[in-house]
């Protein structure tokens, strides 16, 4: 498509939309503006954008699509200044962030002057900020949760769609309420437990500090999210807190419950404990696709031996397959490690594993 995009905030997921609005569309004029001016001058040096901009109100005037990608309070002052400016009235504005309903809310300034907002999240991304971490694929197959407001016509929908095409993301609309519900349950509160369980972690730390040494495994995985740009958290915590609220006092009953079933110390409760966890975690669409996917992993049984690692890449080299990350999961009581090596695409992962099979006799498999 042909057009003016503006992109404001040119972090992680400014940049990833900017890649994939590039890549999807070429004639497109892609625009950027970010307070900071590194990231900027990162973002055209990325090819995040085409364009950096002079001036935000001239680049918004201009734009067919504008697109805020900045922290959920940030994102509610600009709607403010830009319901300020003479926009194009067919223009189409969005943004990213992970709360919508104080956002629809904030949204009015702009619809009452007649423009068209549609609220926008892509359920995807990472414990890293800024542009560097930016990727064109970040949000494929995730879902792409969007939030038009009552009057919004289906057209402008549409459209916002084709512009997002190059993300691969699945888009579903939302009530802005039900939004914050859903992720403030697998997003936003999980966030609080990771970093709750940090410190709990730092607590016993200073009594034991071995404990910091030792901290792998099941620690690493659950507390990853807690390694998340703290400012940002705080503005989604403050943008959802009512929720997150009631979710705490369930969560305290949750433990109450736990604390319980310990003092009757009955093994067959606790078995049971876990195993209802596990099932419904093991049904959940997070291991094939998810909510919030991951890279697609591949396993590799290794033998323990100097240059197993390097012998595996070189045969991923040599067919021309790329990989975003490498790590031995656990070294086992035997000679087996489990190596872990991230893929971009479902069809990469494929080609690694029939490349490995066919070369080793290593077990390779998925989750
Ligand atoms: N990080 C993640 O995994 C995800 C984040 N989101 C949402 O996306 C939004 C952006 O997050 P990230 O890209 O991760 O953050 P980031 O920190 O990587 O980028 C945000 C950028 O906005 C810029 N900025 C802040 N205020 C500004 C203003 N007034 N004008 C222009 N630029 C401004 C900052 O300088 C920064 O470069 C947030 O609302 C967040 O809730 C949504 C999905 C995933
Ligand atoms: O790193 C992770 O797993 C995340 O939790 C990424 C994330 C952060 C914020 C969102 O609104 C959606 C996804």
């Amino acid at each position: 498509m042909k057009g003016n995009v503006f992109i404001i905030g040119l972090g992680l997921i400014g940049g990833s939309i900017g890649l994939s609005i590039i890549k999807e569309h070429p004639d497109a004029t892609v625009t950027g503006f970010d307070l900071k001016e590194e990231e900027v001058r990162l973002a055209k040096a990325l090819s995040a954008i085409n364009k950096t901009s002079v001036s935000l109100k001239n680049d918004a005037e201009e734009a067919d699509l504008i697109i805020i990608c900045t922290p959920v309070n940030e994102t509610e002052n600009l709607m403010k200044t830009l319901a300020g400016f003479n926009l194009k009235s067919s223009v189409i504005i969005t943004d990213v962030g992970s709360t919508k309903k104080n956002i629809m809310e904030a949204s009015s300034v702009l619809t009452n002057k007649g423009y068209t907002f549609i609220g926008g999240h892509p359920m995807a991304g990472s414990h890293k900020s800024g542009v560097s971490a930016a990727k064109a694929f970040l949000f494929e197959n995730a879902f792409y949760l969007l939030t038009p407001g009552d009057h919004t016509e289906k057209e402008a929908v549409d459209l916002l769609k084709t512009w997002l095409n190059g993300s691969k993301a699945k888009f579903l609309e939302v009530k802005p309420e039900e939004h914050d519900h859903i992720t403030g349950t697998v997003s936003h509160f999980p966030h609080i437990i990771a970093s709750s369980l940090v410190h709990q972690v730092k607590n016993n730390y200073q009594k034991q500090p071995l404990i910091s040494s030792l901290a792998a495994g099941g620690f690493r995985d659950i507390s990853r999210i807690a390694s998340s740009n703290p400012s940002m958290w705080r503005d989604i915590t403050i943008h959802n807190i009512d929720m997150l609220k009631d979710l705490l006092t369930e969560w305290q009953q949750e433990m109450n419950h736990v604390v319980e079933m310990l003092d009757k110390n009955n093994a067959q409760d606790i078995y049971r404990y876990f195993e209802e966890a596990k099932t419904f975690r093991d049904s959940m669409p997070i291991l094939q696709k998810g909510a919030i996917p991951s890279f697609y992993d591949l396993f590799v049984d290794v033998p323990d031996y100097p240059g197993v690692i390097s012998e595996i890449t070189g045969l991923l080299a040599k067919e021309e397959i790329s990989i975003v990350n490498l790590r031995i999961m656990e070294t086992r009581e035997d000679i087996y490690g489990v190596l872990t090596i991230s893929f971009q695409t479902e069809e990469d992962r494929k080609r690694g594993a029939d490349c490995i099979s066919s070369v080793t006799d290593f077990e390779v498999f998925t989750v």
